[in-house]
């Protein structure tokens, strides 16, 4: 059945450079601003697909960076992406496994695949991948901040505005004394904290006073490989282990599962290489009865609004790192910009994410724009 085959016709990649409106610090440093691609990719009907990369501008997160995405969509994905057309946006996941790694570079033409189908057959995205709720609870992630008393000005202002959970960065040296002045004043909001591996086994004695503050649970506190480390800890400690970075592919998930690593995982689109391999994840999670959340990136509203179409599958039991455009930008670069109304987010009823692209507001930022043709047709 020749015409179910969708033949992409152009790719076009926009380089922007956006200032956050607060700066995010880690355990890693400091991010004032974030770089990164929106993916136009269009089809022989003249359907646009919109899709976001997420790494960074330096490899602190994971190996991936602004560049090397850019390098790989050049040099290795686009071309496989006009190579053949295809039939569904799964196909697109399985034709880049002849490329190695480098999931951020592939997730972020495969969401752009995936806007596009969902618009072409008219269909909203999360409701084509099986999303079973219309409205995602949505937490905020605060990074470090320079005294006690921001921090807890900052928790005030998110609380006001209507988040529920809270999560809070930490790393040694920054942890225990600020939970001790955090639960003071907010003995009951549900906390959860975030090391992005800045710990090790060492560091266990700190680690398992953890557990005094009844947190929902302690993110990533040990290196991406440490699948036995993280094993270890959850042995010695009541609050549930979340992984985040250790977590590439759906063999990492049954590894950490087998291995007692962690109880819950944090699922992010990006870091997994794409939202096929993230609703595989989200089906043996399922099976599995393991909890997930949708984790987050500092995403413009393209790529949060793909967050919010996977926070809707039944599988993710906790609130996402998916806050509202504005914890995030003075001005997003999409119509309307997403908002939460106490602590949840409407999925959009729109064709594929929802939302428009605001080409008014996008002009202001792109740094570089570059065009390929499907030289196959
Ligand atoms: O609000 C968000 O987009 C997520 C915030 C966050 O915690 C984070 C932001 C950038 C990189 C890594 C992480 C993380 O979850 O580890
Ligand atoms: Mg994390």
């Amino acid at each position: 059945m020749k015409n179910n085959y969708i033949q992409i016709e152009e790719v076009r990649l926009y380089r922007l450079r956006m200032n956050l409106k607060h700066p995010f610090s880690t355990s890693f440093g400091t991010l004032t601003e974030k770089e990164f691609f929106i993916i136009e990719i269009i089809d022989d009907q003249k359907t646009i697909g919109y899709g976001e990369s997420v790494a960074f501008i330096s490899p602190w997160y994971t190996d991936e960076t602004v560049t090397t995405v850019e390098h790989m969509m050049e040099v290795f994905l686009i071309p496989l992406l006009f190579q053949h057309p295809f039939q569904h946006p799964r196909e697109v996941a399985k034709r880049f496994q002849v490329v190695k790694g480098n999931p951020m570079a592939k997730s972020a033409l495969e969401g752009a695949y995936w806007d596009l189908y969902a618009k072409r057959f008219n269909q909203p995205l999360w409701e084509l991948i099986g999303g079973v709720r219309t409205e995602v609870e949505v937490g905020v992630s605060i990074g470090i901040q320079p005294s006690i008393t921001t921090l807890l000005k900052k928790i005030e202002h998110y609380l006001q505005e209507g988040y529920k959970r809270i999560k809070l960065k930490i790393k040694p040296g920054y942890d225990i004394d600020v939970l001790k002045e955090v639960r003071k004043v907010f003995p009951q909001i549900p906390i959860m904290v975030d090391a992005n591996s800045a710990y090790s086994l060492k560091d266990i004695e700190t680690l398992k006073k953890l557990d005094t503050f009844h947190l929902l649970m302690i993110e990533q506190p040990f290196g991406e490989r440490e699948f036995l480390e993280h094993a270890e800890l959850q042995k010695q400690l009541h609050t549930p282990i979340c992984l985040d970075e250790s977590i590439r592919t759906i063999d990492d998930l049954k590894l950490a599962t087998k291995l007692g690593s962690g109880k819950i995982f944090n699922i992010k689109i990006g870091r997994i290489g794409g939202l096929s391999e993230a609703i595989e994840m989200h089906q043996f999670s399922k099976e599995n009865r393991i909890p997930l959340w949708c984790g987050g990136m500092l995403e413009s509203g393209v790529g949060r609004a793909m967050n919010i179409a996977l926070a809707s599958l039944e599988q993710f039991r906790y609130p996402g790192d998916i806050s509202a455009s504005n914890r995030y930008w003075d001005t997003d670069i999409i119509e309307p910009e997403i908002n939460h109304h106490e602590g949840k987010i409407a999925v959009n009823k729109n064709p594929g994410i929802g939302y428009t692209i605001s080409f008014r507001d996008m002009e202001k930022h792109i740094v570089e724009k570059k065009r390929f043709k499907n030289p196959n047709l």
